[in-house]
């Protein structure tokens, strides 16, 4: 009654299964929910709010004494909590604040339907450390400037990148991604610079290369700290003059390119030891952004799961929606994800195709933690059978020992997966 009569439009909902009714067909900004709503846990209904894409602020109503659940909630993505009996001056300060709070995220909601509108990913950006990150964006897109983009491998350089180029006045024109470590050397300089006919054995045409083709446009560079001392030198000529020189060619070429830049290397030290050119970096650097490994900017963990949550239902249409539980979130909150964003996209997918029903819980989130260091280089050439041997072992092992996991996982019925370990078992004795 109390926020009615400041003007809010407010809808009530006594159970939680009306409270998603409601936030599935309407246009909700904020919804107050009640730990105790008869049979059915606060928790889980707050989960499935926040599961779906566009989903409201949460502010938890507590009972004196349950300030532990209030907590964990807040971890779950709640907003805020208030405690029983509800303060009116206080419940109006707070509601005011996050509703003014949520006008000012309009702006980020125009960045993503812009970058829906341009086929550009959206940026999952709920924690601080990326909405701040957001909001330099804003700011220097528009200046036609170089951009370096530092941060671990999987922390989301190239979102960032895409970003950029969508804001800029450059937004209609090509984004050209290249890796610049994925190329040797003399590959790479003709891939960005291009060649002319006979510059090297093979070159039966010209080509142009990389900056021609986002002339007008955007160039990023991924892994710049790895190019070598020449092209480093060709880079700087190509970012001070606009000025490129086809392999072989004995002709400059004009070209009006922004170039943004990424590395997961520490430039700036690789430029004291000489390692690193200091003019290219101080060219390049001039805007640095520095995007935080996820283990430091935990809060996103939450943002980004459901983002991705939001992404699968959304691509699986009228089929049940899946669902993270608590527990499921709590184990990808408690991981440090050294594969950052990208390792998280991937345990979720692996999760989604795992799963035996609609619901996500811990045991479904299956975290490769010791992948790479229980590989072992086998001591001589394995026959097509020990390969299949091991594999399947390590594909168990990574299902912790659930046979029909990892049956779908090898892609085989469980009664096939089932025949190959018995005889496997014969096999080695084991
Ligand atoms: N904020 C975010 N919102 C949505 N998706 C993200 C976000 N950050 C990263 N991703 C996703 O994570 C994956 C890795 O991101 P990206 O390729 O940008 O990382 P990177 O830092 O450029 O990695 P590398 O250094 O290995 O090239 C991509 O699939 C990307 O879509």
């Amino acid at each position: 009654m109390l926020l009615d009569k400041e003007g809010h439009n407010v809808t009530d909902a006594n159970t939680g299964e009306q409270a998603l009714a409601i936030v599935a067909e309407q246009h909700v900004d904020l919804v107050m929910l009640d730990m105790r709503l008869g049979r059915e846990n606060g928790l889980d209904i707050l989960s499935r709010i926040r599961a779906r894409g566009d989903h409201p602020e949460i502010v938890i109503i507590t009972a004196h004494g349950e300030v532990d659940e209030a907590v964990c909630a807040m971890k779950l993505g709640a907003y805020d909590y208030l405690v029983k009996p509800l303060a009116p001056d206080e419940l109006l300060i707070r509601v005011g604040k996050i509703l003014e709070k949520r006008a000012q995220s309009q702006e980020l909601m125009l960045l993503r339907e812009e970058a829906a509108r341009r086929h550009e990913p959206y940026v999952a950006s709920q924690s601080e450390a990326m909405r701040e990150i957001i909001r330099r964006v804003q700011r220097i897109a528009r200046q036609d400037m170089p951009v370096l983009i530092t941060g671990e491998t999987g922390a989301g350089k190239e979102v960032i990148a895409r970003l950029i180029h969508s804001l800029s006045t450059r937004a209609n024109k090509r984004f050209v991604a290249v890796n610049s470590c994925a190329l040797t050397e003399n590959l790479l300089d003709s891939e960005l610079f291009g060649h002319v006919r006979g510059a090297f054995t093979g070159a039966n045409t010209s080509q142009p290369g990389l900056f021609q083709e986002a002339d007008g446009g955007t160039l990023f560079l991924d892994e710049i700290g790895d190019v070598t001392q020449s092209l480093q030198a060709k880079l700087l000529r190509a970012l001070q003059e606009g000025e490129i020189r086809p392999v072989g060619s004995t002709k400059v070429a004009k070209v009006n390119v922004r170039v943004i830049a990424a590395t997961n290397r520490d430039l700036w030290t690789l430029s004291e030891t000489g390692e690193y050119r200091k003019d290219l970096l101080f060219r390049l650097g001039v805007i640095e952004i520095k995007i935080p490994p996820l283990r430091q900017r935990r809060d996103g963990i939450y943002a980004l799961t459901d983002f991705f949550l939001a992404r699968q239902n959304a691509k699986i249409g009228d089929e049940k929606p899946f669902e993270i539980t608590p527990r499921a979130r709590r184990k990808l909150y408690m991981y440090d994800w050294p594969g950052n964003v990208r390792e998280l996209t991937s345990v979720l997918e692996r999760s989604f195709a795992l799963a035996e029903g609609h619901v996500i819980d811990a045991e479904d989130i299956i975290i490769n933690q010791h992948a790479t260091d229980t590989y072992e280089e086998p001591a001589h050439d394995m026959s097509l059978h020990e390969v299949e041997v091991a594999h399947i072992r390590r594909v168990l092992s990574l299902c912790e020992g659930n046979q029909v996991k990892a049956s779908r996982l090898l892609g085989i019925s469980r009664s096939t997966l089932q025949r190959k370990l018995k005889f496997l078992n014969g096999f080695d004795g084991r």
